[in-house]
């Protein structure tokens, strides 16, 4: 009687289990088939049904990679989430090989379901290969290539020249004053909008859309991606964090996109993106011509510049703060570099750049050791392929680890010093390690603000180190200095956490050392 009674949900366990066998059998046959007996790249164990769900950390995972690449002695590792097979590149030469030289069949990205629930489906780093990702990609292409970049230069100059002056008012403020900058050449660029004071609301907008991008979970790893069904479910069904805050901070998407396009259309006169975009489309359909792209499109392009281009730009200037911090004579170095060439009275400018290598070197050093887009956003492989005589099947996420490659001991010495003096040419003596390369991304969905980004990290560092001073906190009541302990944060952008310093005008510094020096207490410079 009791196994009658056991009978329907035995027959339901039975075709669960059978179901399973039948679902890894067919997987079995149809990857020898496809792979011709080749193996995947090397990879942990995983289990069954999960794969490697529960075993690649959901915190910064790109350590994970880079001490289990050099473990298993692989650039190319593979894992597999829930039947998804997902690949690591851990080296430069591995992502140039398939991303850059088989750029074709890495250009896609695989769809992420939790950003478009966010409302982030517009936006060229998250839009699939295809017409509309080729519309977007051109026109933002063109805005920011090298070429293209040095009309922005007068607005770099001009905000980095407010941020010390705000610097030199308000030092305690200099995280939201870094905010402002990055904020500022964005909202230029994309929408023609000027940020007139601190308390501008697009820098709280901005800091909202960064909270949202960086703490919904891994791009492309949380449940609704894996089952995009489970987007229509409700919240007390489903009970997914993930899809319970994207559904919150919906309202901080929709706001980037709406408030700085509404901002930048009443602006008619400034130019920007928003403009350009604009004008074009009228003239097309002034002619009868149908439009290329739509408000939704321009907004999402103007908002992916707003998006990609300002919490990047910040945490990485929040790097460097961080290393001045740690590293004061490379401060010094740098200061009294500038003194010999920018004449007191003004601050540097980007015709000093030619003479500035160090400054550059400092720009490059803060991008390698901590890039702020670790693993980068993930690409999609479109057809099999083989790879060192490893299979990588369609439908791959393949991700870059940056931080692998940054921090690569057969290119770098001590990778984890920071060392500007690392790229002194050998040619003067150094060592002549080359510029980092990863940071940005690779192929056909490489970073298009790149140039830019560059331009405004260094204008900013230059700026900043001829008039301030970054010292490191003095507690009041041991009077002794805190050195900040290096924690990042984990999420699309990775930067340190908030940590203390002191910014100082240099003026100061120069009278107290002076006062030292004449009561006998400092000597030397
Ligand atoms: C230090 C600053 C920056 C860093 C570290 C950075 C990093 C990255 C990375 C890693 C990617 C993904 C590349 C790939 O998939 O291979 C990317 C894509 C992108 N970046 Fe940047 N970025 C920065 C600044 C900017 C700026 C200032 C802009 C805007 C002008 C921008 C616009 C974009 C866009 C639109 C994409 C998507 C490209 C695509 O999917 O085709 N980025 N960036």
């Amino acid at each position: 009687m009791a196994l009658l009674m056991l009978y329907p949900r035995l027959s339901t366990i039975s075709l669960l289990i059978v179901a399973y066998i039948s679902w890894r059998v067919a997987s079995y046959f149809s990857f020898k088939y496809k792979s011709k007996g080749l193996p995947l790249p090397p990879g942990p164990k995983g289990e069954p049904v999960l794969g490697h769900l529960r075993i690649i950390p959901v915190d910064n995972p790109e350590y994970y990679y880079q001490n289990l690449s050099k473990e298993l002695q692989s650039d190319v590792l593979s894992f597999n989430v829930l039947g998804q097979p997902v690949v690591v590149l851990n080296s430069v030469q591995a992502a140039i090989d398939l991303f850059d030289k088989r750029g074709a069949n890495y250009c896609d990205r695989p769809r992420f379901v939790l950003f478009e629930v966010m409302g982030w489906s517009m936006t060229l780093t998250f839009l699939r290969w295809g017409p509309q990702f080729r519309m977007h990609r051109k026109v933002l292409q063109k805005t920011f290539q090298k070429s293209s970049i040095a009309q922005y230069r007068p607005l770099q100059e001009k905000e980095s020249k407010v941020l010390v002056e705000g610097l030199l008012k308000n030092p305690g403020d200099w995280e939201r004053l870094l905010r402002r900058f990055a904020t500022a050449i964005v909202m230029g660029i994309g929408f023609g909008v000027q940020i007139d004071d601190d308390k501008d609301p697009h820098i709280q907008m901005a800091i909202d859309a960064s909270y949202a991008l960086g703490h919904g979970g891994a791009p492309a790893g949380t449940l609704v991606d894996f089952f995009p069904i489970v987007k229509s479910l409700p919240n007390w069904l489903v009970r997914d964090r993930s899809l319970k805050f994207a559904r919150d901070w919906r309202w901080a998407i929709r706001q980037i996109h709406e408030a700085p396009y509404a901002a930048g259309e009443k602006r008619s006169i400034e130019a920007s993106l928003v403009r350009t975009l604009l004008s074009e489309r009228q003239k097309r359909l002034d002619k009868g011509e149908p439009e290329e792209m739509t408000i939704e499109d321009i907004k999402g392009a103007a908002g992916a510049v707003y998006a990609a281009g300002q919490d990047t730009t910040w945490s990485t200037l929040v790097v460097f703060v961080l290393n001045m911090v740690l590293h004061p004579e490379v401060q010094d170095k740098a200061q009294k570099i500038i003194d010999t060439v920018v004449e007191p009275g003004r601050l540097p400018a980007f015709a000093d750049r030619p003479y500035l290598p160090y400054i550059d070197y400092i720009v490059q050093e803060t991008l390698r050791w901590c890039p702020v887009s670790p693993v980068g956003v993930p690409h999609r492989s479109i057809e099999d392929d083989v790879y060192n005589g490893f299979f990588i099947p369609a439908g791959s996420f393949v991700y870059a680890n940056a931080r692998a490659m940054t921090h690569d001991e057969r290119t770098y010495s001590n990778p984890d010093e920071f060392d500007p003096d690392r790229y002194i040419p050998q040619s003067e003596g150094g060592r002549g390690e080359p510029f980092p390369k990863g940071q940005f991304g690779f192929g056909r969905r490489v970073c298009v603000g790149q140039h830019l980004a560059e331009a405004s990290i260094w204008i900013v560092v230059a700026s900043l180190l001829s008039v301030i001073q970054v010292e490191r906190w003095r507690n009041l009541e041991t009077g002794l200095e805190e050195i900040p302990k290096v924690k990042l944060t984990n999420g699309l952008t990775s930067h340190p956490q908030s940590f203390k310093c002191s910014i100082v005008p240099r003026q100061h510094r120069l009278v107290r050392q002076r006062l030292l020096r004449a009561r006998g207490l400092v000597f030397g410079d």
